[in-house]
């Protein structure tokens, strides 16, 4: 390998052999030391010890001076390799994953047919001193090893062609990370990378000065820097599972309730493992632990030696998850849904060439690549399932979970699913787990672990060893076996030290590091395309969209008197039934928008969906929405029946302002569906909230009740308050003829009438009177006259008398609520607004716990 002088001494050409029979595969050893790398076909050695040190008398000679003289020994049996430290002076570090831990003197680390990275010497950079690797692939091809010499500058590492060192990994960045020579040293940078850069298990957030055979490694790439070269090989084995005492409770009346009793097995890289079991036996509890979903569970998870709980969101881009119902969207064509999904999860810098690419790949795997431009509503269940599984395999993870993925399919396409997972884990390098209900097609599995009753690991093993191990001849027995006695069958599973695992804790790798995810401006993007892409597939909702301000709009043209803008009632009923439409539509338009698709949103959740982004474009898409719908109700109403005469109290034209209005209003009872539908589990129940709180806001705007004292305060938490106040003022609804003015106006002429009437009867009495008067003067004149002794009277005329008296009708108050005030149509403007986003606030806030959300 390379053309530097090979100095080390291997295996001695006299235990060369004939292939061995019992080799599976090729398998091969490479030492990097002072000398440089070399590569050798363990497959051509015969089983036996073979020592590893500096003395001459070793196997192995070792070019080093960190190393001990006899430092180890590597033993090669049937095929598989074991490694032993030999009391070290250093000792020896083997690597798990992204750490190296030591290995004990004297043990045997290895034989599962893993590769094995092992550090001798020291586990870190020392100046001046060269650590040795040893590097065993297992069972793999040869000469896998690559050797890149290293120029001057920056030498680049990514998926683009142009990079000097090219990874054809889908989630690896077109230009992902680079080496760089700055003053006769060299460092590795990560370019900010979505998946990242771990130099000797760690991630690294900026430049690292290499030294001599440091690892550093690119999702499943690993590079060997050594002077002016870097080795780098690509892993293709997958992703092991070993799982130690994985353990859960739940609290139950009186306590405590276990659903996962210390579960201890392993999974083979690209292994395809069935869980089985009877129902509520722990297998989706086993499931979602043992993916990291799951974080309330204690034990631990190893992912290729990774403590997979700890270091979740490091991991998570590796692991799939298709959960039990669909995580696709009905109302979009298949090749949409993926094209989205690839934009959120694939790195940003991937081109839509490369995504077009991906999604035909992984239509192909799943076989669907017929269905691409159909829609998934018109799939069929199985195609749906297999759509579903599309969408997790987009971002080529190592590590695929499916809950019950064939639960409700017909026996064909069960086996025919199952056949597909199976050759993605074979083909495509997946380890795949899976819960299943159904036994059939289990030998399709490599493995198959049962549960038993309280969570508790009665078989993992091979399909074939069940019954064996059951010592029965029918699987389905194997469920009542397991019911009878679930404790002691799992007694009898671990004392057979079948799939054991090795008792080795390994040390936390330290503090987790975020991985670098499409940015949250690149995912509004992608989610306000998506979230319109669904609205626009979906006719009938389109046309109940925007057919609902329209006819609302019409009916209310019908019902409005002419001389609407002139009476005070009239016109108040009108904006009133205006108002409380915009309510009705907004909280109609998405009181089902995010809890009909929690399932995915849990999922995209669990990924890298920032949910503060998600809300938004949620608010964008409706945003625009009730604008329009403002547009078509107000523009309606005006259009047909006129416009108020009066001028808007912000905007000079009052319409324009009743439009603003409107649309804040629908706005506001968007925001408030939003939160509803992000608090409710279920379309339904949001449903059965909805007509609450309609009445609630059509009891509170002070129109239909006089509102005062608690529930005047009451009312300024509704939207229908504050819109009313608006728009009332809006349309000056206080300079309108106020109420009772036709009663008024007849009660003042009857009372005009009556005072006529009284002083007509007063000047007819009066009349009367003077007339008696005089008469009576004329009677005592004559009988004066008579007696001779004459009488006189002066004439008599009485004052004239009328009753002066005016109609005052009772004055009538101006309505508090219509006082127009640019202060205060702004204050009502800005409660709608700031509710609406009070609402987004909370909705994101409740929408978190999803997280925590078993099922
Ligand atoms: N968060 C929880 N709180 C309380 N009990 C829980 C919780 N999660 C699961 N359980 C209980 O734990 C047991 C195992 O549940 P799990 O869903 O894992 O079973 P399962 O084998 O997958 O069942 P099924 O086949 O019916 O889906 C059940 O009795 C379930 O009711």
């Amino acid at each position: 390998m390379g053309d530097r002088e090979e100095k080390t001494v291997l295996f001695d050409e006299s235990m060369l052999q004939q292939y061995q029979k019992n080799t599976t595969g090729k398998s091969s050893l490479v030492i990097v030391d002072g000398s440089g790398i070399q590569e050798y076909d363990l497959s051509k050695f015969v089983d036996g010890a073979y020592t590893f040190g500096r003395n001459e008398n070793n196997s192995i000679r070792l070019n080093s001076s960190i190393v001990s003289g006899n430092h180890g020994e590597l033993y090669l049996q049937e095929g598989r390799c074991y490694i032993r430290d030999n009391h070290s002076s250093n000792g020896s570090y083997l690597a798990y994953g992204t750490q190296f831990i030591q290995m004990a003197p004297d043990q045997y680390y290895g034989g599962d047919g893993r590769d094995m990275i092992v550090r001798l010497g020291t586990n870190h950079s020392m100046d001046g001193i060269d650590p040795v690797l040893l590097l065993y692939n297992g069972q793999q091809k040869e000469g896998r090893w690559k050797t890149y010499s290293l120029h001057d500058g920056d030498n680049s590492i990514g998926r683009a062609a142009d990079c000097d060192i090219r990874l054809k990994n889908v989630a690896i960045s077109r230009y992902h990370a680079g080496v760089r020579k700055v003053k006769n040293q060299f460092y590795v940078f990560d370019n900010g990378s979505t998946n990242g850069v771990f130099v000797n298990g760690s991630r690294i957030v900026k430049p690292y000065c290499l030294s001599n055979k440091d690892i550093f490694t690119i999702l499943n790439t690993t590079f060997i820097y050594d002077g002016n070269v870097l080795y780098y090989k690509v892993n293709p084995e997958g992703i092991a599972l070993e799982v130690h005492d994985l353990n859960k409770e739940v609290p139950a009346k009186g306590g405590k309730k276990t659903i996962l009793d210390k579960v201890s097995l392993s999974i083979g890289a690209n292994e395809f493992v069935a869980i089985i079991g009877g129902s509520g036996a722990g297998k989706t509890t086993l499931m979602t632990a043992m993916s990291g979903f799951d974080s309330k569970v204690t034990g631990h998870v190893y992912c290729n030696g990774t403590d997979l709980h700890e270091n979740f969101q490091t991991l998570k881009n590796i692991i799939g998850f298709v959960p039990q119902q669909d995580i696709i969207y009905e109302n979009i064509t298949l090749k949409k849904m993926l094209y989205y999904t690839a934009k959120m999860k694939m790195p940003q810098d991937t081109s839509n060439q490369e995504i077009e690419e991906r999604i035909e790949e992984v239509l192909r795997m799943v076989e669907l690549s017929e269905h691409k431009d159909t829609y998934i509503r018109r799939l069929s269940g199985g195609q749906k399932k297999r759509a579903s599984i599309a969408v997790e395999l987009l971002a080529n993870p190592g590590l695929f979970f499916l809950d019950e993925p064939t639960s409700g399919l017909d026996p064909g396409t069960e086996e025919h699913l199952m056949r597909t997972l199976s050759k993605l884990s074979k083909e495509q390098e997946k380890t795949i787990v899976m819960v299943t209900h159904t036994i059939n097609n289990l030998d399709l599995c490599d493995k198959v672990i049962i549960m038993g009753y309280g969570g508790r690991l009665c078989y993992c093993g091979s399909p074939a060893g069940i019954k064996d191990f059951f010592h029965t001849d029918n699987l389905v027995k194997v469920y009542d076996i397991i019911t009878a006695d679930s404790k002691g069958w799992e007694t009898q599973f671990k004392m057979s030290g079948i799939n054991a695992v090795s008792g080795q804790v390994r040390e936390s790798n330290g503090e987790a590091i975020k991985p670098r995810t499409v940015s949250g401006f690149a995912q509004l993007g992608i989610l306000v395309r998506r979230y319109t892409t669904l609205i626009m597939n979906d006719v009938q909702r389109l046309a109940l969209i925007f057919g609902q301000p329209l006819i609302i709009g019409l009916l209310l043209t019908l019902v409005a008197r002419s001389g609407i803008y002139e009476l005070f009632t009239e016109t108040q009923s009108i904006l009133f039934t205006l108002m409380s439409g915009g309510i009705w539509m907004g909280l109609l338009n998405t009181i089902q928008e995010v809890n009909k698709e929690r399932v995915i949103l849990k999922r995209e959740y669990m990924g890298n969906l920032k949910l503060p982004i998600y809300m938004l474009s949620k608010y964008i898409v409706q945003g625009v929405i009730s604008l329009i719908q403002a547009v078509i109700l107000v523009l309606t109403f005006v259009l047909i029946k006129g416009a108020p005469d009066c001028k808007g109290v912000i905007f000079s034209n009052a319409t324009v302002e009743i439009i603003v209005l409107i649309f804040l209003t629908i706005y506001a009872a968007a925001g408030m569906g939003l939160l509803l539908s992000s608090i409710t589990k279920s379309a339904d129940r949001a449903m059965a909230i909805a007509p609450f709180v309609l009445i609630v806001q059509l009891i509170f705007s002070g129109i239909l009740f006089e509102l005062n004292g608690v529930t005047d305060k009451l009312s300024y938490l509704t939207y229908s308050r504050w819109a009313m106040e608006s728009i009332g003022s809006t349309c000056d609804l206080n300079s309108l003829d106020p109420p009772g003015q036709e009663e008024s106006e007849q009660v003042e002429e009857q009372f005009d009438d009556l005072v006529a009437t009284c002083n007509d009867a007063i000047a007819e009495m009066q009349e009367a009177y003077d007339e008696k008067i005089n008469e009576l003067q004329d009677a005592v004149e004559t009988y004066s006259a008579l007696a001779n002794n004459p009488q006189t009277f002066e004439e008599y005329t009485s004052e004239p008398q009328t009753i002066e008296a005016e109609y005052e009708p009772a004055e009538t108050e101006e309505n508090k609520m219509y006082v127009r005030s640019k202060a205060r149509t702004v204050r009502s403007w800005l409660i709608l607004y700031g509710s609406t986003f009070l609402c987004a606030g909370v909705s994101v806030l409740v929408l978190r716990k999803l997280k925590d959300e078993q099922r």
